[in-house]
């Protein structure tokens, strides 16, 4: 049996006319984290969903550790998840919340306290859960995901709404699940985020995947690194640089993007030319400008660009 595994197989589901989610094939393997990654209505969430067993497929399947979710005897053993961090009673404590979910999981009572102490909540452990705040109601999520100390752990926007003390405090707690060979998923908008958190990662577009890949490779793929100059002489140097074969983009502050051209072959020409430049800077394209490349083909939901 493959273990803290999951894997899709042909995954899709159609809502009506909609197809949601459309051929996914896919492995996530433990001991990294691993990025989920696309535009709004993407299919992230429908996935997600059909992972744990809260959705079908209306072909194909997905499988936790080879096994359906509802062939899972104690799923909270297997794998932990974080969906909505706002869908739990708010009348209830943090307490009670976990224990119940505890005892209808055969989970032993002091797991409980383990998981508060583990998420910082034990002295809000007995408040009710409708006076938490975003930040606390996310803890909350993800004691409940730790509690049967699974092997597979998914989260969806966990660090959405979050102050830079929450997003730090997650980030460490999803690399150190994944350096105790966990499985780790998880959804995320933020590009700068998922650049610090995700090794790898699954990019998926109208319900396609678009990249199964590590996170450096990506990058290097949507690469097209550039040299930034700036030059006393721009307009000259645009001319000449593009004689050469360059690309030539002049920014609104004076800068001139280059591609095509390396930084070397920039200065040299700049040499024999006469040309004075105050910057010459080799700039790597981040995950950010990789995902918008790979991605923008595929985005449901666009507002115009203001004039
Ligand atoms: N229960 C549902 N009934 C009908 N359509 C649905 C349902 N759930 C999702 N969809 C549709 O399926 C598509 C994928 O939605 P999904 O929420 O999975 O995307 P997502 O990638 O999680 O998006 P976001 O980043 O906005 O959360 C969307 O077009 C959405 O409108």
């Amino acid at each position: 049996m493959d273990t803290h595994v999951i894997e899709a197989r042909g995954l899709s589901k159609r809502y009506g006319a909609t197809t949601a989610v459309d051929r996914l094939d896919f492995r996530v393997e433990p001991g990294r984290v691993t990025g989920f990654l696309g535009p709004n209505g993407a299919g992230k969430s429908t996935t997600m969903r059909m992972i744990l067993g809260l959705d079908l497929p209306t072909s194909g399947s997905v499988l936790v550790n080879g096994r359906d979710y509802q062939g899972i005897v104690w799923p909270l053993h297997e794998i932990g998840a974080l969906l909505d961090a706002r869908a739990v009673h708010p009348g209830r404590t943090a307490y009670r919340h976990l224990h119940s979910l505890a005892a209808a999981n055969g989970i032993p009572r002091p797991r409980v306290d383990a998981v508060l102490e583990q998420v910082g909540l034990t002295s809000v452990a007995h408040r009710r859960v409708g006076g938490f705040s975003l930040g606390m109601s996310q803890r909350l999520g993800i004691a409940g995901a730790l509690l049967g100390d699974p092997g597979i752990l998914l989260f969806d926007e966990p660090v959405n709404g979050l102050d830079p003390d929450g997003i730090l405090w997650i980030r460490t707690l999803m690399r150190s699940l994944a350096a105790e060979g966990r499985t780790v998923l998880v959804s995320s908008h933020l590009m700068s985020e998922m650049a610090l958190t995700a090794d790898h990662l699954l990019v998926i577009g109208e319900g396609r995947l678009l990249a199964d890949t590590s996170l450096d490779e990506l990058i290097a793929r949507g690469a097209g690194d550039r040299v930034e100059v700036r030059a006393v002489e721009r307009a000259r140097l645009a001319a000449e640089l593009r004689e050469v074969g360059a690309e030539v983009t002049l920014e609104p502050d004076g800068t001139l993007q280059v591609t095509g051209v390396g930084s070397a072959a920039i200065g040299e020409l700049a040499a024999a030319r006469g040309h004075v430049l105050h910057q010459l800077r080799d700039v790597t394209s981040s995950l950010e400008e990789a995902y918008f490349r790979l991605t923008e083909g595929s985005v449901v939901y666009r507002a115009p660009v203001p004039a």
